[in-house]
């Protein structure tokens, strides 16, 4: 079941990226574009910078040169509001039950989505009403993806989405991930795991260096 309609198409392009870090640079001359229906993987090893430019991607930090363009927006539309960013930390509000925190994200984010139908694609209807702070890590991951489906946004920068997941949730990612492409979004994944998206998906790989 896909809990997205069909997304606006939306095009990333990005030239000659470099950012640094302290005293490092950690990478320069940066340059790919990702197209309606297709995900970028970004590979590398443990610090190589994979986090680094997905925050540049998000907007969240400057990069020292080159460019970040989300193109296909109508005039006045702002592109923060075309994107998801996944993080590493969940974000998720511990003394509110876990309906309240996805009511009260796709709230700030404009969601016209099902909160109920959020959670049970991603295994949480049954503890809807318990607050969050007592969700595992694998269920608080849980949570921070149902927030993808209550607020539909074409661009979705996934980092690590897999990380604390049990198998069936490797397997949700991939499901969302090809419902999204389906509904022609695209998506930029930070990953040290194969992600069980589809056969036939197209796929870009960008591989950061130590
Ligand atoms: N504010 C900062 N100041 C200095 N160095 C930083 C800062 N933030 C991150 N770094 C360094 O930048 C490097 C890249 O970090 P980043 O988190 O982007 O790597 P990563 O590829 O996502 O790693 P991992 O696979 O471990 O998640 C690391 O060496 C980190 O220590």
């Amino acid at each position: 079941m896909s809990l997205t309609n069909s997304l606006p198409a939306r095009t990333l392009s990005v030239t000659g990226l470099a950012l640094r870090r302290g005293e490092r640079l950690l990478f320069a001359d940066v340059g790919f574009a990702v197209a309606p229906g297709e995900i970028l993987l970004l590979r590398g090893p443990n610090g190589a910078g994979k986090t680094s430019l997905m925050k540049c991607l998000a907007g969240f930090l400057r990069p020292d040169a080159g460019s970040v363009v989300f193109s296909g927006q109508d005039g006045e539309e702002r592109w923060e509001e075309d994107v998801h960013f996944l993080g590493h930390l969940s974000a998720v509000k511990g003394r509110l039950k876990v309906a309240e925190n996805l009511e009260a994200w796709a709230a700030l984010n404009g969601g016209e989505g099902d909160v109920m139908a959020a959670l049970r694609r991603v295994g949480l209807a049954s503890i809807a009403g318990l607050d969050a702070g007592y969700l595992s890590a694998g269920q608080t991951r849980r949570l921070a993806l149902a927030r993808l489906l209550v607020s539909p946004r074409p661009i979705w920068l996934l980092d690590e989405p897999t990380s604390a997941l049990d198998k069936d949730g490797d397997r949700l990612v991939g499901e969302l991930i090809d419902a999204h492409l389906a509904a022609g979004g695209l998506a930029v994944a930070a990953t040290h795991l194969e992600l069980r998206i589809a056969d036939g998906t197209r796929v870009r790989t960008l591989e950061l260096g130590a």
